[in-house]
């Protein structure tokens, strides 16, 4: 069965965002501004190859972070507030925002900080759901990168610590395949030299200072 999938891809406060990214961007340590680009890039080249991938039809941003929105927008991204704080919080609100439940709508939830992703990877992981509730564990096994809810089912997202424990007890598909890019979150300086093997995305690659 061929599925279309809406994807909500939440994005924290860029001075919140990816504390543990802190001195990884070009302009070192002490330069805000610097880590603010950093996170908007990374944001933009998972958002972007995800926009791209067969099997994608809607990408909606969670986000109340007046630059990223504005960056977004005028990359013709749609981009909703956030409704209360919280990661979990934002994955409903977006889905409700597509349609929720019980609409013929078919929802997803992807990690923003993928910034090697390809299109590819993301539409195979997609097809091998075959319109199941399904997820993909980040590399390290524990985490989640991608959601995808069951058609016309709530979301259900239970991300965090161990949540790929809680996606798989919540009756949801592991999926494996290889797709190094999928699995391949960012959130350390380590995992950054880790994607950049995989080959970032244009923009991360300019904003990513090369130290390792
Ligand atoms: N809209 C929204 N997005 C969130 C929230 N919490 C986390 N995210 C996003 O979810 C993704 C995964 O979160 P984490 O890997 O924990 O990232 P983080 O919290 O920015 O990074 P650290 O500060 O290093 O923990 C990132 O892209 C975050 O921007 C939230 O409360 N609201
Ligand atoms: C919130 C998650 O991501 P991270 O491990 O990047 O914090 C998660 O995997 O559920």
């Amino acid at each position: 069965m061929r599925s279309y999938l809406d994807l909500v891809v939440p994005v924290k406060r860029l001075d919140r965002a990816k504390s543990r990214l802190v001195g990884a961007a070009d302009g070192g340590i002490g330069d805000p501004q610097a880590h603010a680009d950093l996170v908007v890039a990374v944001a933009l080249d998972t958002i972007l190859a995800a926009t791209a991938a067969d099997g994608v039809r809607d990408v909606v941003v969670v986000t109340s972070d007046p630059m990223l929105t504005a960056v977004l927008r005028a990359e013709g991204i749609r981009c909703v507030a956030e409704a209360e704080p919280g990661l979990n919080e934002a994955y409903r609100h977006g889905a409700s925002v597509l349609g929720g439940s019980g609409s013929g709508r078919h929802v997803g939830a992807l990690q923003a900080d993928l910034p090697a992703l390809r299109s590819a990877e993301l539409a195979a992981a997609i097809a091998a759901a075959d319109g199941k509730r399904a997820f993909v564990p980040d590399r390290q096994g524990t985490g989640t990168t991608l959601l995808i809810g069951a058609p016309d089912e709530p979301l259900d997202p239970r991300f965090g610590v161990g949540s790929a424990e809680a996606h798989r007890a919540s009756g949801a598909i592991e999926l494996i395949g290889d797709w190094p890019s999928l699995r391949c979150d960012v959130d350390t300086e380590a995992d950054l030299a880790v994607a950049a093997q995989l080959g970032l995305g244009a923009r991360t690659q300019q904003r990513f200072r090369l130290s390792a």
